[in-house]
């Protein structure tokens, strides 16, 4: 076991998505149940990504837009890209989340529930990321059908 579960209070914290594609949106869309404050860095960036309250940044990046971040998501479709950024943040002391290689991953991202202040978050220590989807929606299912109560 490598990964430790904790909840993270991410309400005032410098957070930067490099990378403006599909899983960056995907990214972002889960964030944005949870801060309204958050930097998007990349050169071509989806309209739905556009379209969420965060910062954009329609540039390529740049060492300096590591400055003062506190939690990095590198999403980028490069990997290489996203390996050398890595080791900038890793420079920097940032926990850092890179897409395309868990082995990579200060942290990982879980499969979340949530419902009012109940968090259900479904890891797989980033061994079957498919198997923690199916598993969340299993639990949802069974909340909102009544099954498993929760009161
Ligand atoms: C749960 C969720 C949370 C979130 O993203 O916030 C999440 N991935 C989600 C979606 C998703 N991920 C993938 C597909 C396409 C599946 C398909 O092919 O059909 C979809 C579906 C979609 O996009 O709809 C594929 C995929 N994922 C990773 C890789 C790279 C690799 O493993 O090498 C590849 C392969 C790329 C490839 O090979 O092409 C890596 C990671 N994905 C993780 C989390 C971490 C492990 C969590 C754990 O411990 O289980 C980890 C390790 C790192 C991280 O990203 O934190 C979120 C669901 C949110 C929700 O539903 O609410
Ligand atoms: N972690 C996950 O949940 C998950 C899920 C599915 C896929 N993936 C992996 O994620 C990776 C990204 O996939 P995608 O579909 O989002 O790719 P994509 O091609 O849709 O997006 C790539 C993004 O990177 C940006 N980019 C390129 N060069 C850049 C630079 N120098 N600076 C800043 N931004 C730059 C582009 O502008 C674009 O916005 C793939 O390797 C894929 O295997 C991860």
């Amino acid at each position: 076991m490598d990964y430790l579960p904790i909840t993270i209070k991410i309400v005032s914290a410098n957070i930067l998505i490099v990378g403006g594609g599909k899983v960056a949106t995907h990214k972002a869309q889960i964030l944005a149940r949870f801060t309204t404050h958050a930097t998007i860095v990349a050169p071509e960036i989806t309209e739905e990504l556009k379209a969420l309250p965060f910062h954009i940044k329609e540039k390529t990046f740049e060492a300096a837009d590591l400055d003062g971040v506190q939690l990095l998501f590198v999403c980028t479709g490069d990997h290489e890209l996203n390996h050398h950024i890595k080791e900038l943040a890793a420079e920097r002391h940032i926990l850092t989340s890179v897409c395309d290689d868990p082995a990579q991953c200060d942290f990982i991202s879980p499969a979340i529930y949530r419902n009012d202040n109940l968090t259900i978050a479904v890891g797989s220590d980033s061994r079957d990321v498919k198997r923690s989807i199916r598993v969340r929606n299993r639990i949802k299912e069974l909340i909102e059908n009544g099954t498993l109560q929760i009161d």
